[in-house]
């Protein structure tokens, strides 16, 4: 598997970018088997039938293994919205493709998948030059593609399957992006608590919140002059009505991990003793998982590596 398949899935302020899987299949081809979105798609034929999302979502995942493709899911609130992807060629620049369903057009979706993808190549691959296509008439495709800072280098006829023909398109292009201002640093603690049959509490995102439906460990900022200790004795309080003391906290690791807008540095503490039971206090879902099962829980980019860590650790 390439080292970068670790790095996902991508989250934005809105969306989470994640690998596709067969579950997929029928709110692909759904989206998909609309001519206002295959008309607009090169390689896809219209009418689009399930069985064809199957194969492709196969191959989606057999190209991010061996490092060919990536093309992901954007999905917002859990729900499958569109796809992006970015394929990498011999002797040309990558190229970023995407769609995004019909009723969910007209939000910028795609203009935020397009930055959270570009920014994670550019941090992961390595990837700074891309090149797009869109359609002559597909004005709106275009603007996104400005906005993403791309700019249009010519025009081509280009085959379309969902079209039966060969159809006139603008050349994009992006050079390196300029940049970016530096982020601030976030300080966030978070806790593993483990109960007495080695369970790892975990609690959903809820919905309206940034990383929706996303599974994170309990914990939380820092308010003005907290040590990290007593803000997750606060948030453990505030979150999950059970009270703890410092001593029962010991630091285990640590995330250090780049999102569009902050740097994130989460000190993970575990924790074994506790008063009270833990209830979801702000209408949060809870898991007790086990460790082997921790995968099965989508977490944010930053935890992917500590939940590694934490499966040899216990
Ligand atoms: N508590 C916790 N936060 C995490 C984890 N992983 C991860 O990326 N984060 C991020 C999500 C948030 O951006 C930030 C936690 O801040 P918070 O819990 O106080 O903030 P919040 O979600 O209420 O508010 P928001 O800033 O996301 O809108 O850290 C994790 O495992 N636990």
């Amino acid at each position: 598997m390439a080292a970068t398949a670790a790095e996902l899935p991508i989250a934005t302020a809105r969306l989470v970018l994640r690998r596709l899987v067969p579950a997929d299949a029928p709110a692909v081809t759904r989206l998909v088997n609309d001519y206002s979105v295959a008309g607009n798609l090169a390689r896809v034929p219209f009418p689009y039938r399930e069985e064809l999302a199957r194969e492709w979502i196969d191959s989606a995942g057999e190209q991010i293994d061996s490092g060919d493709a990536y093309h992901l899911a954007i999905t917002q609130d859990g729900a499958l919205v569109g796809c992006i992807g970015l394929t990498l060629k011999r002797g040309a620049l990558p190229e970023l493709g995407y769609w995004v369903g019909r009723k969910f057009w007209g939000r910028g979706l795609a203009r935020e998948a397009g930055q959270g993808l570009l920014a994670w190549a550019e941090t992961h691959l390595g990837i700074t030059e891309v090149e797009a296509s869109a359609l002559s008439d597909n004005i709106a495709s275009q603007a996104v593609l400005k906005h993403l800072g791309f700019v249009q280098e010519g025009t081509a006829m280009q085959p379309f399957l969902s079209r039966n023909r060969a159809m006139p398109v603008a050349l994009f292009r992006r050079a390196r992006a300029p940049a970016p201002p530096p982020k601030p640093i976030l300080l966030v603690v978070a806790c593993a608590l483990l109960d007495s049959e080695g369970r790892i509490l975990l609690a959903q995102r809820p919905e309206g919140k940034s990383m929706a439906g996303l599974w994170e460990f309990p914990g939380g900022k820092l308010d003005e002059g907290e040590t990290p200790e007593a803000a997750l004795i606060r948030e453990l309080r505030e979150e999950l009505g059970i009270e703890t003391q410092e001593a029962c906290l010991s630091p285990l690791f640590f995330a250090s991990h780049s999102y569009a807008n902050f740097h994130l540095l989460m000190p993970l503490y575990i924790c074994r003793k506790w008063q009270g039971r833990a209830v979801a206090r702000e209408g949060q879902n809870l898991a007790w998982v086990r460790p082997d099962k921790l995968r099965d829980y989508p977490m944010p980019p930053a935890d992917v590596p500590l939940v590694a860590l934490l499966r040899d650790f216990l």
